[in-house]
C-alpha cells in the first residue's frame, strides 16, 4: 500500500494483542506504523508479519547501536523481513553506518536506512550531562552530516532541526521526526516538539506520532484531523 500521509503511528504497546487491536482500527492508506522496542520485545518478529498482512508499511525502530558487523547483520535481517524503514544510532560512527549501508545495498530489498541523531527527549542540559558541549541543533547537524556521508538515506531528528537540515543536506535526505504534538496535547517526556503542520512546513518528510493518537479517546478522529490539516488523505 502506498500511503500519501506522512504520519507514522508508533504502536507502543506492551502486548501484541493491544497493538493489533489498534492496527485493525487504522487504515494503511492513512498512515504507516512503527514497531519500537516495547512492542518488538514482547511480540518478536511475528508482529511484522501480522502488520504486513494488514497492509501496513513498517518502520522498525530498534535504533541499532553496536559494532559494525553486528549492526550490519541486524539491518539485513530487518530488510529481509520486508520492513519499509529501519534505523541505527549515528553515534555508532562512520564504520558502523557504512558497513550497514553497504550490506543493505547487496540485498534486493528496498528498505530505507536512517540514523538517529539526538533523541527528541533530550535538550541541551541532557547533552551536557553525557559530555557533549554543543546545542542540540549543532550536534544534530554534525551527526546528520556524518550520516549522509556514510550512506544513510536520512535521519531521525526533531522537527525543530528540519529546516536547517533540509537546506544544508538537500530535500531528498529523508527527515523522520518524532516529538510531534498537536496544539494543546501533552508533551510527556518529549523536549524538542512541533505541531504536525509546523513540522511539515519545516521540511520533515515523516511525522512519528505515538501517544497523541494511541492514548486519545478517539485515535482515528485525531489521525483523520491531522491528515486533514496537512491536506492529505
Ligand atoms: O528521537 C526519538 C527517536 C524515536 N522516538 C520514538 O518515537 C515515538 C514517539 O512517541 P510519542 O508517544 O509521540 O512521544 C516513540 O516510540 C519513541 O520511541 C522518539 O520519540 N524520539
Amino acid at each position: 500500500m502506498n500511503c500519501q500521509s506522512p504520519i507514522v503511528v508508533a504502536l507502543d504497546y506492551p502486548t501484541m494483542a493491544q497493538s493489533l487491536e489498534m492496527a485493525k482500527r487504522l487504515d494503511p492508506s492513512q498512515c504507516r506504523v512503527k514497531v519500537g522496542k516495547e512492542l518488538f520485545t514482547t511480540a518478536g518478529p511475528a508482529i511484522l508479519d501480522e502488520l504486513h498482512k494488514l497492509g501496513f508499511e513498517i518502520f522498525l525502530d530498534l535504533k541499532f547501536h553496536d559494532i559494525p558487523n553486528t549492526v550490519a547483520n541486524a539491518v539485513c535481517v530487518a530488510a529481509k523481513a520486508g520492513v519499509w524503514m529501519v534505523n541505527v544510532h549515528a553515534s555508532g560512527g562512520r564504520r558502523m553506518m557504512e558497513t550497514s549501508a553497504n550490506a543493505l545495498q547487496k540485498l534486493d530489498h528496498k528498505t530505507l536506512l536512517i540514523a538517529v541523531t539526538v533523541l527528541t527527549s533530550m535538550d541541551q542540559s541532557d547533552l551536557i550531562e553525557v559530555g557533549i558541549d554543543l546545542t542540540p541543533e549543532q550536534h544534530v547537524k554534525r551527526l546528520a552530516r556524518l550520516a549522509q556521508s556514510s550512506g544513510m538515506d536520512g535521519v531521525v531528528c526533531s522537527a525543530q532541526e528540519s529546516s536547517i537540515l533540509s537546506s544544508e543536506l538537500g530535500k531528498d535526505f529523508v527527515l523522520v521526526t518524532p516529538g510531534i504534538r498537536p496544539a494543546g496535547s501533552d508533551q510527556g517526556d518529549q523536549k524538542r516538539i512541533m505541531t504536525p503542520t509546523q513540522a511539515m512546513a519545516a521540511g520533515s518528510h515523516y511525522l512519528v506520532m505515538g501517544r497523541p493518537i494511541t492514548q486519545a479517546a478517539d485515535p482515528i478522529a485525531v489521525l483523520t484531523q491531522v491528515n486533514r490539516d496537512l491536506g492529505v488523505c
